[in-house]
């Protein structure tokens, strides 16, 4: 079978981006896994090379040069900025236009940050957004992948004060035929699905909150009618271990932290965030921009290798 073209946006250049690309193309045979084409900037890839002092030859990557940053030597300074924003986002966009043309068949994204979006003027809170707007996708959901635990966000990038008012019936039953779809994505044939509560003990009978019995739980039901093997809602504070444990395939969460708490802790350095949704397959490392660490040689780039093999696994489908 022929290898599927996957483009990997080298997502903000001051971050761990470059870096985690060096890294991965250094360790692992990435020409095995696909036919990988870096969206970034040649420059970017070459001072970071120098920096780290990595034995690694840029060639070897082959890379569309958008030549964004005027000089990558300032990159050093681990901050976002207007330019790094405007960057970021020229990378996905430009990946975005070769899938449209045929030309790659799925994208790996590189953490990019929601700060130096801002100072470049967009208003897109992450990729996931960003690519729905780009692909005019209404509906998405954005997902988590380890061997041991899977799991789904009803609500993303929010403030906490306004996840209640979002945890509707219609919504959480949306989100569960994404976990659906994701699943499938997965290739997890008949996937258990499990949906967690929003308040402690999810509700304890509607002592602690009344969400679980008014939305989540109509939610659950709705969706069992029709035809998903989805029980819930469950408290939070067990349910992942239960999943991590093989009772469930996916875990339904109801806001960030709940599932990517959890989910981090158990696969932090190999987890994948793939997005349910697009016209494409979307996957990224589960970490950000790092810019603690980055441009210094202490990244790992096991979570981008295993972004740019559930890609190509998924594409391959
Ligand atoms: N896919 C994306 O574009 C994502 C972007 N972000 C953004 O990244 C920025 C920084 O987010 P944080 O919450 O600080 O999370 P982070 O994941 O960037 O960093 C959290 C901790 O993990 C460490 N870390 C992260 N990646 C690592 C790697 N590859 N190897 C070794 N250690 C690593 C960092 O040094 C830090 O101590 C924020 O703007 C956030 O919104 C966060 C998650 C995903
Ligand atoms: N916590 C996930 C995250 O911040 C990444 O968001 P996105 O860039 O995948 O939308």
């Amino acid at each position: 079978m022929a290898k599927k073209r996957v483009a990997i946006t080298m997502g903000d250049p001051a971050g761990v981006g470059p870096e985690i690309i060096v890294k991965a193309f250094a360790q692992e045979d990435i020409y095995k896994i696909c036919n990988p084409l870096v969206i970034g900037d040649r420059s970017v890839i070459k001072e970071v090379i120098k920096t780290i002092g990595i034995d690694f030859d840029p060639d070897n990557i082959e890379i569309l040069n958008l030549n964004e940053i005027q000089n990558p030597a300032k990159l050093l300074k681990c901050a976002p900025s207007e330019e790094s924003g405007r960057a970021s986002f020229s990378y996905i966009r430009k990946a975005v236009e070769l899938y449209r043309l045929g030309i790659v068949e799925a994208i790996v994204t590189c953490p990019i940050t929601k700060s130096a979006l801002r100072m470049a003027g967009l208003h897109w809170l992450g990729h996931t957004d960003m690519l729905a707007e780009l692909t005019h996708s209404e509906d998405y959901a954005m997902a988590f992948y380890s061997e041991s635990l899977k799991v789904i966000l009803t609500t993303i990038h929010l403030p906490l004060k306004d996840v209640p008012h979002l945890v509707k019936k219609e919504r959480v039953i949306k989100t569960i035929f994404f976990a659906q779809k994701a699943c499938d994505m997965l290739q997890i044939e008949t996937p258990r699905i499990a949906v967690c509560g929003l308040n402690p003990h999810a509700g304890e009978e509607g002592i602690m909150g009344r969400e679980e019995i008014d939305e989540i739980a109509p939610a659950v039901k709705e969706a069992k009618a029709l035809g998903i093997n989805v029980s819930g809602p469950y408290p939070a504070d067990s349910i992942f271990w239960r999943a991590f444990n093989g009772e469930f395939d996916i875990v339904v969460a109801m806001y960030h932290d709940q599932a990517l708490a959890p989910f981090k802790l158990v696969a932090f350095d190999k987890g994948v965030n793939f997005t349910v949704g697009l016209p494409f397959i979307r996957t990224s490392p589960d970490h950000g921009t790092a810019y603690d660490i980055a441009w210094q040689g202490k990244a790992t780039p096991t979570s981008l290798i295993e972004a740019i093999k559930l890609a190509a696994r998924m594409v391959i489908k």
